[in-house]
């Protein structure tokens, strides 16, 4: 694969953590992925995934190789420079829906974009909140919807800045199978619209059967 048109290259990723008696979590991960392509992430329980989704978002530095995602060396950048790197550039949706509980749909999904100093952050929520099915919903507040209308807050939020790539770890996780199925279909549906890569960690099969690619973990490394 080319590595100039890849939106994630990871280079003998390494996390290691704690002290006296030290655990090796991702032990050498090598990957690429491309614009736009969608990736399953699998493997058993403690395998490394989401640690591995946490590295390549930027929530946890590596402790060893390079991570380069949407051009950003997460390696060359410090800590304030790179949480304001990673607005508008990654999107995360996680499996309990993260909503501020103090505002509505519309608050949770332009605030973090108003942060990022969005002009038209206001509009874009409205319109992705539209496209993900909840014009009818705008002032509604987290605990005034159900959960699978919150996990579409949650996908508003993650696709409205526009970001090169999306990771979502077990985002049907609190649903039920066929809210989940819907939400799935919707996540789909809104990465194609947007170009933007999907990194998705799931126990389902047939949901990874769905991607462009299945990666899978053991121990700490890619099989
Ligand atoms: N802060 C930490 N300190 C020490 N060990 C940790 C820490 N965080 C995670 N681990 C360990 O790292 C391993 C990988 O955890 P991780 O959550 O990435 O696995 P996972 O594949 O996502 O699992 P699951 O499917 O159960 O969510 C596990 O053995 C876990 O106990």
């Amino acid at each position: 694969m080319n590595s100039s048109s890849a939106v994630i290259v990871a280079r003998d990723v390494r996390l290691t953590l704690g002290g006296v008696e030290p655990v090796e979590i991702l032990r050498g991960i090598d990957l690429d992925v491309s614009a736009g392509e969608s990736v399953a992430l699998l493997g058993a329980s403690g395998s490394g995934k989401s640690s591995l989704m946490a590295v390549l978002s930027g929530l946890e530095r590596a402790t060893g190789g390079q991570v380069t995602v949407a051009g950003l060396d997460f390696g060359a950048l410090d800590e304030d420079a790179l949480a304001v790197a990673r607005r508008g550039r990654i999107g995360i949706v996680l499996q309990a829906f993260h909503l501020l509980p103090t505002m509505t749909a519309r608050e949770n999904v332009a605030v973090p974009m108003e942060l990022a100093g969005m002009a038209d952050a206001a509009a874009r929520a409205i319109a992705e909140l539209e496209a993900v099915g909840l014009a009818h919903r705008l002032d509604h507040y987290p605990t005034q919807l159900s959960g699978g209308e919150q996990q579409r807050v949650a996908i508003a939020r993650a696709l409205a800045p526009r970001p090169a790539i999306v990771f979502a770890d077990e985002p049907t996780g609190n649903l039920d199978g066929a809210t989940g199925a819907r939400i799935i279909d919707l996540l789909f549906d809104r990465q194609r619209a947007s170009g933007a890569s999907l990194v998705i960690i799931t126990h389902d099969p047939g949901l990874a059967g769905r991607c462009d690619r299945t990666l899978e973990l053991a121990d700490g490394r890619l099989l």
